[in-house]
This record gives C-alpha cells, sequence and structure tokens, in this order.
C-alpha cells in the first residue's frame, strides 16, 4: 500500500494532513491514535467511502479510486461501525456475505466461527457487542483477502478471543498477506504489530518498527547490594539516565545495552536484581498528549524528554 500527501478536509477543519506512508506485503501495520485522531477518516479514504481533499493511494498496486471495485473484491475490511441486517440469524449473515463474495470456502468460514467460538443461531438484533463483531471478523477473513483493514477491530472481544484474533492475524501474515489494524490502545498493536503510525490530529507523527520503539525506550533494573554502595558509581556510565542509590539499593534507568549497567554494578556483590519491562507506553502518551505543544520528531526524542533527569538522587 502506498499512500502519497492523502488529505481530507472537512470545510475548515482538516481531518488527515499530508499523509505519507507505505505498506509492505506480509506486514502487519498498527495504525495507532486517540480518538477522532484521523484513523477511520484515513481508512474511509483508502475504501473510496470518502474522497480525499488531496493526494492519493495505491492498495494492492491499485489505483484507489478507478480500480476501486477490483480493490474491494481482493481486499477484507471491518468498519468502526459494523452495520448487520438485525433480523438475519449470524449464519443467515455469514451465507449473505459470502454469496456477495462468491467462491469462499464455506468450511473455512465454519472453522473461523468455531475459533472465534461465534454464536451464530442467534438473530443479529440479539447479539453482544462481542458477537456482533466476531461475525464482522469472519466477513473479513472467510475469503483469505490479500489484505486486511481493519478498524478498531477489538472492539467488544474478551481477553480469550482477542487472543485467538492475534493468533488469526499471525497467520494471515505467515501466509504473505497483509494487515493495516487501526487501534487506540498500545497494548493490542503493540502485540501483534511489526510497524507502527502513531496518528495525532491528522498528522502521521512517527512511524517506527516495535522491536525499534523498545530498543529505544526506557527500561529499569532494581539493584540489591550486599553492602551499601557508593551513590556516584553509575556516573559516567553509558546509557544511564537516572540512578537512585539508597543504600543497598540501586534503581536505574537506563536506554540502550543493559551491558555498560551491568559491568558497573558488578564491581559490588549483587544479591538481587530485578528487571522492568520497557516503558513503551511512555512513548506513546506523549505522542498522544493533546496540548498545542508540537508533537515530538522522534521517539528517541521523546523517551529522553519523558525520562527522568540524567543524574543521581539520593534518597
Ligand atoms: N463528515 C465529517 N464532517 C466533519 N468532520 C468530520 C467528518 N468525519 C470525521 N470528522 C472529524 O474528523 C476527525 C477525525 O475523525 P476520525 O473518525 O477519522 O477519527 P478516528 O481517529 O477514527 O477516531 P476514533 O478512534 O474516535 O474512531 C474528528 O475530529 C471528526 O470529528
Amino acid at each position: 500500500m502506498e499512500i502519497v500527501g492523502l488529505t481530507k478536509q472537512f470545510k475548515d477543519f482538516t481531518a488527515v494532513e499530508e499523509l505519507d506512508l507505505e505498506i509492505g506485503r506480509g506486514e502487519i501495520f498498527g495504525f495507532l491514535g486517540p480518538n477522532g485522531a484521523g484513523k477511520s477518516t484515513t481508512i474511509r479514504m483508502l475504501l473510496d467511502q470518502l474522497r480525499p481533499s488531496s493526494g492519493s493511494a495505491r492498495v494492492l498496486g491499485l489505483a484507489v479510486g478507478p480500480d476501486s471495485l477490483e480493490i474491494h473484491r481482493r481486499i477484507g475490511y471491518i468498519p468502526g461501525d459494523l452495520a448487520l441486517y438485525p433480523k438475519l440469524t449470524g449464519i443467515q449473515t455469514l451465507r449473505y456475505f459470502a454469496r456477495l463474495r462468491g467462491n469462499v470456502d464455506w468450511s473455512y468460514v465454519l472453522e473461523l466461527a468455531e475459533r472465534l467460538e461465534a454464536d451464530l443461531g442467534k438473530k443479529v438484533a440479539d447479539y453482544s457487542t462481542g458477537n456482533r463483531q466476531k461475525i464482522g471478523l469472519i466477513q473479513a477473513f472467510m475469503h483469505r483477502p490479500e489484505l486486511l483493514i481493519l478498524d478498531e477491530p477489538n472492539a467488544g472481544l474478551d481477553p480469550l478471543m482477542q487472543q485467538t484474533f492475534h493468533e488469526m492475524l499471525r497467520e494471515v501474515r505467515a501466509a504473505g498477506r497483509t494487515v493495516f489494524l487501526s487501534s487506540h490502545t498500545l497494548s493490542e498493536v503493540e502485540r501483534v504489530a511489526d510497524r507502527v503510525g502513531i496518528i495525532r490530529r491528522g498528522k502521521l507523527v512517527v512511524v517506527e518498527r516495535v522491536d525499534e520503539l523498545k530498543r529505544k525506550a526506557i527500561r529499569r533494573l532494581d539493584f540489591e547490594f550486599d553492602q551499601p554502595v557508593p551513590i556516584d558509581m553509575f556516573e559516567g556510565v553509558a546509557g544511564v539516565r537516572d540512578a537512585e542509590i539508597d543504600g543497598v539499593h540501586a534503581g536505574i534507568a537506563y536506554e540502550g545495552s543493559v551491558n555498560d549497567v551491568l559491568q558497573a554494578a558488578l564491581v559490588h556483590e549483587v544479591v538481587n536484581l530485578h528487571s522492568r519491562d520497557a516503558d513503551l507506553e511512555e512513548i506513546f502518551l506523549a505522542f498522544y498528549r493533546s496540548d498545542d505543544s508540537p508533537a515530538p520528531l522522534s521517539p528517541a526524542r521523546t523517551a529522553t524528554a519523558s525520562a527522568p533527569r540524567a543524574g543521581r538522587h539520593v534518597r
């Protein structure tokens, strides 16, 4: 998928501004942003449901606009506000979608329904949000599309079903097919996506590999030593952003490789060591902040800005 300068103006309000993005085949791309950031507007332009004010997009090598019929044939899609016929049962709904699509392997549909534990017997009107979403997922996956465009697909799924859904996404990737997954929750995207793009107030503020973001994030180590250690023992150690030394305890915030931190620590006898996860949340929150300050330029810079001041503290 290639998006170039995509812009949507609603009167004098710019919902999406000059969006550039390339997504490769076989990739799970997480499109993250707070409510109202412009995710659905972007997706609706990709689907040709909304005309861009300027810019263009190609999906599966085809031009959005002129080739949209062909694009729709080859993709699977869940809209943010999935509308289903309330009087049909789940199974009737899926048969209807399968007929529209043509060439759907019905045994695969039933397999998906079983994996997602979808209740197909009830009328859609009587469905819970989660079950409605399951029908949405099955219809998006049923024809094994080359590209899945999923707008907030996780809504209403319980944790177990989210896991099943993530497995399904990984299978899609393993088969060389592509996923464009919009979400406002970091934890979902972090678990499955190869790369993320964060959109804020219509602008793409960062596009980065998830593992790269994690690598750049601040991490924490808590040491316990067998005897009190000097308060300056981590001073000048590469990557150390903050050191809180309190007798036999040392809490270290660092970025990059852990080796230098460990080397500096092992000068003394370590009796206990606790490592805390990379604080990706901090990075994302910095991008999400809705104040009027300019968006951060890079995740590395954000991590630096949101990290405690370098130096040492004595409690
Ligand atoms: N038809 C429209 N006319 C005017 N403004 C609109 C229209 N559609 C969307 N917007 C505005 O564009 C902005 C982006 O909306 P969009 O639905 O793309 O956000 P989103 O990132 O999908 O958010 P959410 O997570 O809440 O679904 C919002 O401020 C919204 O009010």
